[in-house]
C-alpha cells in the first residue's frame, strides 16, 4: 500500500456511513508547469525564439516513481515525435519553439486498477500584460508558469 506517511491520508465518514470509516483516500500533490527562456532574438534557420521545459513534479519534492509508471507529454503535432514518454524522474520535456500551445500531461500509474490522470497545461513563453514601454519593466528573459493539482487515490491497496 502507499505508505500513509508519504501522502496526506483523508479518512471520510460519508453521509451514509453511520459514523463508520467509509474508506481511506490518499492525496498526492503535484505541480505542472513550464519554464521558458528567450533566445534574445529569433533564430534565423527556423524562427524559434525560446527554449522551454515542461514538467510534472511532486510537491513537496519526494520520489513518486514508486507509484508512477510513466508520464506522457503530448506536444503539438508539428513537433517531431510529439508523444514524449518519461518513465523516471525528473518528469520533464525540453524543446525549442516560437509560440504557446496546450500540452496534455497524462500520468500512468503502476497499479493497473488506477486509471491514468490527464492534466492540461498551456505553455507560457511571454510575460503576460507587461507594458515593456516603461523603462521599469524590461522584458524578462525567463518566464515560468505553474499550477498546483492533487491526485486522489480511493482506498489504495
Ligand atoms: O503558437 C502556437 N502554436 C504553436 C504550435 C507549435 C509551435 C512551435 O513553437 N513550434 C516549433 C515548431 C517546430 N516545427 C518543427 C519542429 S519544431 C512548432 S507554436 C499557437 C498559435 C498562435 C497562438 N499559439
Amino acid at each position: 500500500p502507499l505508505s500513509a506517511a508519504s501522502g496526506q491520508v483523508v479518512q471520510d465518514y460519508g453521509p451514509d456511513s453511520g459514523g463508520r470509516l467509509k474508506g481511506l483516500s490518499v492525496v498526492k500533490p503535484i505541480v505542472i508547469g513550464n519554464i521558458a527562456k528567450y533566445f534574445g532574438k529569433k533564430r534565423e534557420e527556423d524562427g524559434h525564439t525560446h527554449q522551454w521545459t515542461i514538467y510534472m513534479k511532486p510537491y513537496p519534492n519526494e520520489d513518486y516513481s514508486c507509484f508512477i509508471k510513466k508520464v506522457h507529454f503530448k506536444l503539438h503535432d508539428s513537433y517531431a515525435n510529439p508523444n514524449r514518454i518519461v518513465t523516471k524522474p525528473p518528469y520533464e520535456v525540453s524543446e525549442t519553439g516560437w509560440g504557446e500551445f496546450e500540452v496534455a500531461v497524462k500520468i500512468h500509474f503502476i497499479d493497473p486498477v488506477e486509471r491514468p490522470v490527464t492534466v492540461y497545461h498551456v505553455l507560457k513563453l511571454f510575460q503576460s500584460g507587461s507594458d515593456h514601454q516603461s523603462l521599469q519593466n524590461v522584458p524578462k528573459k525567463t518566464v515560468t508558469a505553474e499550477t498546483y493539482d492533487e491526485m486522489v487515490f480511493q482506498e489504495p491497496t
